[in-house]
């Protein structure tokens, strides 16, 4: 239970919605399972289990969890609202940060919460009117400005959802360390109706995917960003200008990231992971950590969503998230798997995990990456010779050049150089920023590729038992030997004609959704790549337009300030390099040592057993032998190799955490 002080320390708070049982629900026979019990708790039942099932204390997966707050079908909008982000509205206008998500499974109600329908609106509306009307009653000497933007983050790339005609927008830190999205529509109107519209057609402009939970499954992240900006009106008593952001974010469905937890017997393992949301649960868990101050690293920068709510995370700022599931017993698993991550909001330690074909994938990019900017750098540094070799042969000349002309000429052109080496720099920028998404679109690319083949795999399993059995089952059939056996082989041709498993019906239906992913993420590239050269063919005829307009000392410095850049960079992407590969090591090193342990458990159980069998029949056991099971016994008691694997385990979590 959380008292009030608690609640004021608080700066996660996490609340579960569930919400009301539909007639899809109901046609599939679905009944309710995930029950309120009380303000805090939900009882979730494992439809599997009969209600006589003798074993049931023994194996039952029916469980309690508890959260600040639950809501169940019978909760109104209003209701959700006042108790999760009514909260934040006070702290926003004062100039603090916060966030409001709602996580869950496709189909379970995150978008009902945030965006609401026309006549009952969601979290979004509520909380900009409340907005509207504090800043009303406070704005005697205050003036203040609240503007909002509406996006999406999918696949790594940024879409202004008011304007989707404008392509991908970019993150930049400005002057105070800030992110900005450049270029994206800033829209300020305090007409709750208009506002309600423009949200309406703007999440209509999300990326969408039908899958047989959701019809209009939303594959991206929703981001509605609100800032007020603060200003006294009484000259000279207040002159600073606060700002407060507040993020509302919709987030994808949870149900693919949760598979990597929640394998079927034929679910491959690692199912495509959306790297925002799982970047989003280390922050969270990384910034939850009490007091948030035990010197945990909190890597904002591996992903979009992470780094643009980086200021509104930390600190001083509040996150509320809204779990949300749907009550159906056919959710059962979906359900059960948010139910855990949300409980575990607070200390969940999901990483970003790549697979190994994928790792030394991205550090073949960053590679590239490196080896494309040393031969810029290369290039410029001989523009540089080129140019001091021609200054050298025409400075005699230049004596002549009348003095007043020269400065005139030397006001004229540090201007422009000015200009021009802001021009270069943010350009430099813009491509780097451009690389990165291309690797990272590059990535998801083979992320999908692999995932699409684990569910290929789970179907060809699938197939090949089916096929056994048939083949079985006509073996039987056609030598119609014995009678006893008919009956087995009648089972088995039942078992055949069988209606394939849920995970193969899923690994299917995950292929379509990739396979649309995989067009979408190749047409994104290829876009990127067009604006890439476009960039590149721009600067490159910038840094031609240098010799008419400026003089060559000053050249000289434009183009040592932008090999200085090229050469930071290099330098920044060759540690991103060997993080991920040291990384990668861990993560191999770990992957054997769990190998090792379950053969060593194996072993273990083998040696009971056999000792067992030894001891039922009262066979003699040979010196040697006897030996033997001492030291095994003395290995166990002294309890060496657990703590062996403690001491692993605790330096490499230390080595990660280093390295961030
Ligand atoms: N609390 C609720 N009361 C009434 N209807 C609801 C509620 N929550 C969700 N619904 C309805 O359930 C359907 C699915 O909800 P919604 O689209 O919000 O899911 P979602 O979690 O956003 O899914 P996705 O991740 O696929 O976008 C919608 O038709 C919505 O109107």
């Amino acid at each position: 239970i959380v008292s009030d002080e608690d609640a004021k320390e608080q700066k996660l708070l996490v609340a579960l919605r569930i919400r009301p049982i539909n007639e899809a629900e109901l046609e599939e026979n679905a009944v309710i399972i995930a029950h309120k019990v009380g303000q805090q708790m939900v009882l979730l039942m494992d439809p599997s289990e009969g209600p006589d099932d003798i074993l049931r204390a023994n194996r039952s997966r029916e469980r309690t969890f508890i959260f600040d707050m639950v809501f169940d079908h019978k909760a109104t909008q209003e209701e959700v609202y006042v108790s999760t982000t009514n909260i934040l509205v006070d702290g926003v206008i004062s100039g603090y940060n916060a966030t409001v998500f709602a996580y869950g499974p496709t189909g379970a109600g995150k978008t009902y919460t945030m965006l609401g329908t026309d006549s009952d609106p969601g979290i979004y509306i509520r909380t900009l009117n409340d907005l509207f009307k504090a800043i009303e009653a406070t704005s005697e000497n205050m003036d203040y400005t609240v503007s909002m933007s509406y996006l999406e983050i999918y696949n790594e790339v940024i879409r202004d959802l008011l304007n989707p005609s404008s392509g991908f927008l970019d993150l930049r830190e400005d002057a105070r360390g800030s992110i900005q999205i450049a270029g994206i529509t800033e829209v300020s109107t305090t007409n709750a109706q208009e506002i309600m519209q423009l949200l309406t057609k703007g999440n209509k402009e999300r990326t969408q995917e039908p899958t047989t939970a959701n019809k209009t499954s939303s594959r991206s992240h929703a981001v509605l960003q609100v800032t007020v900006k603060q200003k006294s009106r009484v000259k000279d008593i207040n002159e600073e200008l606060r700002v407060g952001r507040l993020f509302m974010v919709d987030l994808a469905g949870s149900e693919r990231a949760a598979q990597t937890q929640n394998h079927g017997k034929r679910m491959k393992e690692g199912a495509h992971i959306n790297r925002s949301l799982l970047a989003l649960g280390n922050c969270i868990s990384a910034l939850s950590e009490k007091g948030g101050s035990r010197g945990q690293y909190v890597n904002f920068r591996d992903s979009k969503l992470t780094r643009l709510l980086k200021d509104s995370l930390g600190g001083n700022s509040r996150t509320v998230m809204i779990a949300h599931i749907s009550p159906a017993s056919i959710y059962f698993e979906e359900s059960r798997t948010t139910l855990i991550y949300a409980y575990r909001a607070k200390n969940i330690k999901t990483r970003v995990k790549r697979n190994l074909l994928n790792v030394s994938y991205h550090i073949a990019q960053y590679t590239s990456i490196i080896s494309d900017l040393r031969r810029e750098i290369k290039g410029l540094k001989t523009k540089i010779e080129n140019q001091e070799k021609e200054t050298g042969a025409v400075s005699s000349d230049i004596r002549h050049v009348q003095v007043e002309e020269h400065q005139d000429s030397e006001a004229y052109s540090r201007q422009e150089m000015n200009k021009l080496r802001e021009q270069l720099i943010r350009a430099f920028k813009e491509q780097m920023e451009m690389r990165r998404s291309l690797m990272e679109l590059e990535n998801t690319n083979i992320e999908l590729h692999i995932d699409t083949s684990r569910h290929l795999l789970t179907i060809a399993d699938w197939e090949r038992e089916k096929t056994q059995h048939a083949q079985k089952c006509h073996n039987k059939l056609v030598n119609g030997k014995e009678d006893e056996n008919m009956e087995e082989a009648d089972r088995e041709v039942e078992e055949a004609d069988s209606p394939e498993p849920h995970e193969v019906t899923v690994a299917r239906e995950e292929i379509n959704v990739l396979l649309a992913e995989q067009r979408k993420t190749a047409a994104l590239k290829s876009e990127l790549e067009q604006r890439l050269a476009n960039a590149k063919k721009k600067a490159s005829q910038m840094e031609k337009l240098l010799p008419k307009q400026i003089t060559s000392e000053d050249q000289r410095e434009v183009l040592r300030l932008l090999c200085k850049a090229h050469e930071l960079e290099v330098g920044n992407t060759e540690l991103q390099a060997n993080a991920l590969y040291r990384e990668n090591l861990l993560c191999q090193k770990d992957f054997v040592i769990q190998r090792h342990q379950q053969h060593r458990l194996l072993c273990e159980e083998i040696i009971q057993q056999q000792q067992m069998l030894l001891k039922g029949h009262d066979i003699p056991v040979p010196e040697t032998l006897r030996m033997l099971y001492q030291l095994y016994y003395h290995e166990l008691e002294e309890g060496t190799l657990t703590r062996l694997l403690l001491i692993h385990s605790m330096t490499s979590s230390t080595l990660r955490v280093r390295q961030g």
